[in-house]
């Protein structure tokens, strides 16, 4: 998610509806009258009295902006206003814990905006307020996802779809993308409704992708920056000069209307039928949960999970046309402990942990949600002398942590050497991303074992099966790869497109594969 997104306003979307605008947010920033006589945290200091600091946000990777402000004004936190708004930014991981996880009574919030209500988005857990109904949907979604039994329970499931996943890369190498979009997909709509995706062209998919999209473009939608100003504005008349969000948002609801009710009309009608395969959907309904709320527990998994999964698959595959030394080290390992006969299995884990190492250097190096999730306080709060209103949106840089030169030496270096003791063991403890690289306290990923397992999975069973290198031209020579590729800002942080050859190591890989696929 980028900050203009959280922000009321960008700039130039400012001249528009400037008058509004700025009457509702100075009468908002008004009654936000502070509470305190301690400071706000460091930062840069407002530009004007109504917009505060928006013309200091860049429209693009903010996250490398904060980190500047934070070294300008050495500080570890910083504070900014944007139309009576609060903002903190968390600049490391200490910090991060410290408020986010120990005093997560008062931040595990999330801030209010007007186009997800209206769009019916906040059925999701990841944007119910803090309170009740927040809490028991997700108990009920981390009951489905627990790490230990219920997670292992998944592995047969994640390990045919990776295998599906091996078979696609073998058929059509140029399309990798979807590949890994059909496999993050595949795990989630399985795991949840009990139901087998298409690799292309998938009707659940294709919907879910759409409501997810309409969630996404809804923060530029036009007007929505100003109903997310002036939350009050919701209830203007769709016909209403200026209130073309409210079309938006009735497109918008209808797509997350069907997302919540028709994977859950298929298990209701498998179930009847006696053909419902397990899943996180039939089980929570064999408990007697009330219907309406599985259906929005459920609908919550696919816009968190799909596009996260996928997004961290494609990096994967990014690193490894820039590292072919990380790649010769992987191979050297599965060729050590597995041979070339079979693919690696969740029992080999343990006995590859040069894979585990390029797992985390992959979620560390790029990642895929590099402001995380913004948090809100419940309640005012002093940290280190500073004052912290209540209703602050709180965001915890995990672009900051990952590039935090305390923690990792050279950390713009793909390096997952950087994970492993002198002795040779994998380091247990103090850098670890895919810890912080999942959020921080009551708000943490819930969805965290389920991801790094498919992620897991396909990462070994590519290498030991595929090189992944730079593509050729039709005259043989190497396509050039921009070293330092855009990243399309948005919820998820993705890669721009790029190119590459993946193709199997051999004969005997691609057999493994062929049968691998056969014996499902
Ligand atoms: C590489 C993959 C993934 C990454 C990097 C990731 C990262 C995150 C982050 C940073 C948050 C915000 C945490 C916070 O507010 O502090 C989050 C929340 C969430 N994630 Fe994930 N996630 C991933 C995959 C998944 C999957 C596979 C699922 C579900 C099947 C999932 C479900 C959720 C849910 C429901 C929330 C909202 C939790 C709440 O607000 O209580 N995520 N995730």
């Amino acid at each position: 998610m980028s900050v203009a997104d959280l922000l009321p306003m960008s700039f130039q979307q400012a001249q528009g509806g400037a008058l509004i605008l700025a009457i509702g947010a100075f009468c908002w920033a008004y009654l936000r009258t502070r509470r305190s006589n301690l400071p706000y945290p460091p930062g840069p200091p407002p530009k004007n009295i109504i917009a505060g600091n928006l013309t200091d946000l860049p429209p693009k990777r903010a996250w490398e902006t904060y980190s500047k402000w934070a070294e300008q004004y050495n500080s570890d936190i910083i504070h900014f206003r944007v139309f009576g708004q609060h903002m903190v930014i968390l600049q490391t991981l200490d910090l991060s814990r410290e408020l986010l996880e120990k005093r997560s009574t008062v931040y595990s919030d999330r801030p209010y905006n007007a186009m997800i209500d209206l769009m019916e988005w906040d059925i999701a857990v990841g944007f119910k307020p803090y309170g009740p109904e927040w809490r028991h949907h997700r108990k009920l979604f981390q009951q489905g996802f627990r790490t230990g039994t219920t997670t292992l329970r998944y592995r047969a499931i994640q390990t045919d779809k990776v295998n599906d996943f091996l078979r696609a890369l073998l058929d059509n190498p140029n399309k990798f993308r979807q590949h890994c979009k059909a496999l993050s997909a595949a795990v989630i709509m399985r795991v949840i409704y009990g139901y087998d995706s298409a690799p292309e062209e998938d009707y659940f998919v294709e919907l879910s992708e759409a409501a997810m999209v309409k969630m996404c473009d809804s923060w530029v939608a036009p007007g929505a920056m100003v109903v997310n100003t002036i939350p009050i504005l919701r209830h203007l008349p769709s016909w209403f000069p200026g209130a073309a969000f409210k079309k938006y948002a009735i497109e918008g609801q209808e797509l997350t209307r069907k997302i919540r009710d028709v994977p859950f009309a298929f298990v209701t009608k498998s179930l009847a039928e006696g053909t419902a395969k397990h899943s996180v959907v039939s089980e929570m309904i064999a408990n007697n949960e009330e219907h309406e709320t599985i259906k929005e527990v459920a609908a919550t998994g696919y816009g968190a999970g799909a596009d996260t999964t996928m997004a961290t698959l494609a990096w994967f595959f990014y690193a490894m046309i820039l590292h072919p030394e990380v790649q010769r080290k992987a191979h050297e390992e599965l060729d050590r402990v597995i041979g070339n006969k079979r693919l690696p299995t969740y029992d080999d884990r343990d006995s590859l942990p040069y894979i585990e190492a390029v797992v985390r250097e992959v979620l560390r190096w790029r990642p895929i949600v590099p402001l995380g999730l913004p948090h809100a306080t419940s309640f005012d709060d002093i940290y280190n002398g500073h004052f912290i209103p209540k209703g602050t949106i709180v965001m915890a840089n995990l672009w900051a942590i990952a590039y935090d030169k305390n923690i990792y030496e050279k950390p713009e270096i793909f390096n997952p050497d950087r994970y492993f003791n002198k002795d040779g063991t994998l380091t247990t403890e103090g850098i670890h991303s895919e810890v912080w690289s999942f959020g921080f306290g009551r708000r943490i990923c819930p969805g965290r074992q389920l991801a790094l397992d498919t992620i897991w999975l396909a990462v070994a069973t590519v290498l030991s099966t595929f090189d992944i290198l730079k593509k050729k031209d039709a005259n043989g020579n190497v396509i050039p790869v921009d070293e330092d590729i855009e990243v399309a800002d948005g919820l998820v942080s993705h890669a721009a497109d790029f190119q590459c050859a993946v193709t199997p190591r051999s004969n005997v890989a691609r057999q493994v594969i062929v049968e691998s696929v056969a014996k499902e």
